[in-house]
């Protein structure tokens, strides 16, 4: 009986909720981070709560042109309202053991998201959720065993930062059971900045992450940094999909 609630409650959630989605591709690698080289497939979602100077993804919330590219994109062909149902039945028949959710920032929708996220992991699928670390995570979304992979953004951003420093939201991830915290980093005071936050909010595990849209780019940035980033104690990723397919979208 209450399995049967519990379904028929699941089937209303789903069937009722939109979700606002940029693009669905896969399958692919995880490019980044702690789980760089497995197999996956991504929903990146539409809408940012930030404007990162350097941001690789302007498309999801940049319909002014104020990013480096300076390109303004349009939202009507950006942006897909579409139901969790089809999302979730999209994604699952890529038959991929991982799902990476990105944006954007996805948590801003992060109620939508659940009955996605829990329709994947109901089918043994496991879930990433990559977000800037501005929005604190629900309860109901820990506790369907996400992975968060957090990017807290620097000065060189450009986005001040009461934007883009949320100590309550940071606490939160902090306290999940499976974080990384992965800083988008090109100089060795961007390493000092990381080192401050880190000690500020406790962060850990910290993964440094090059900056780049190119494959040059990503590697000269790599080499910079790698020193000072195993001297410090911390973990080094790479950009996986950039230094295969370049700048492209949907990879
Ligand atoms: N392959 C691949 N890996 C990724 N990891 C994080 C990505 C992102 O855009 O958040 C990303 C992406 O766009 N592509
Ligand atoms: S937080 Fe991420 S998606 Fe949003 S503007 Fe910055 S880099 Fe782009
Ligand atoms: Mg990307």
């Amino acid at each position: 009986m209450k399995v049967t609630a519990d379904i028929a409650e699941l089937r209303d959630d789903i069937a009722s909720t939109r979700l606002v989605v940029n693009e669905i591709f896969g399958p692919t690698v995880q490019g980044e981070g702690p789980s760089a080289g497995r197999r996956c497939a991504f929903l990146r979602l539409g809408g940012c709560n930030l404007s990162c100077r350097w941001c690789d993804t302007p498309y999801t919330w940049d319909w002014q042109g104020v990013s480096d590219t300076g390109r303004a994109f349009d939202p009507r062909t950006e942006l897909r309202l579409r139901m969790a149902e089809d999302v979730l039945d999209e994604l699952l028949a890529m038959t991929v053991p991982l799902i990476v959710i990105s944006g954007g920032e996805p948590l801003n929708q992060q109620n939508r998201l659940v009955p996605v996220v829990r329709g994947l992991r109901d089918r043994g699928v496991s879930i990433e959720i990559e977000t800037n670390g501005t929005v604190a995570p629900s309860d109901e979304l820990v506790g369907l065993g996400v992975r968060f992979n957090v990017s807290p953004k620097l000065a060189h951003s450009g986005d001040p930062e009461h934007r883009r420093i949320s100590p309550t939201a940071l606490k939160r991830l902090q306290n999940t059971p499976d974080v990384a915290f992965k800083f988008v980093c090109k100089t060795s005071d961007d390493l000092t900045e990381v080192g401050r936050l880190q000690e500020r909010f406790g962060l850990e595990p910290v993964w440094i992450m090059p900056e780049g849209k190119v494959q040059q780019d990503v590697t000269d940035n790599l080499q910079a940094l790698a020193d000072e980033v195993v001297r410090r104690g911390w973990n080094l990723t790479t950009r996986l999909h950039v230094l295969a397919w370049g700048d492209q979208r949907g990879v």
